[in-house]
């Protein structure tokens, strides 16, 4: 069973720096990223993907949407959420991307 995309925007991946109390871009990329839901119809499993608009081999991102996670818009460009080891950000390119966006992890929170 492959796996669907229900959503793909243009956003910046930042990962919080615990230690330093900053954002930082995801390791290995500048600049903007295609950022993805991933919906695995097999186990009813979803995760979140992003792949650099430069280089599409570089996954900068690829972390499970798990029952319950709090999906934070912080703004209306700039949303957050974390799993036990690391907070994630996404600043999106548009209000538009973030919105897109947003509505795919809600979908996706509601079916787990
Ligand atoms: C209970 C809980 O976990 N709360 C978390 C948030 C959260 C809530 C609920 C569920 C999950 C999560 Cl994740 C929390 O508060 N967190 C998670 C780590 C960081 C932070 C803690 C402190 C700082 C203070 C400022 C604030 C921040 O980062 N704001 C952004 C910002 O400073 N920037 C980013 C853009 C816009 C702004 C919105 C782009 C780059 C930089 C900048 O503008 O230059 N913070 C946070 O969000």
């Amino acid at each position: 069973m492959s796996e669907v995309s229900t959503v793909k925007s243009r956003a910046s991946v930042m990962m919080y720096n615990n230690e330093k109390k900053a954002w930082e871009p995801a390791e290995g990329v500048r600049g903007m990223s295609h950022v993805q839901v991933y919906h695995h119809e097999g186990n009813n499993t979803f995760r979140i993907v992003g792949r650099s608009m430069t280089d599409h081999q570089v996954v900068v991102i690829n972390c499970s949407i798990i029952r319950n996670m709090k999906y934070n818009a912080a703004t209306p460009t700039f949303h957050q959420w974390r799993d036990q080891r690391q907070v994630y950000g996404l600043n999106f390119h548009s209000k538009d991307d973030a919105a897109q966006f947003k509505d795919a992890v809600d979908e996706a929170l509601d079916t787990l």
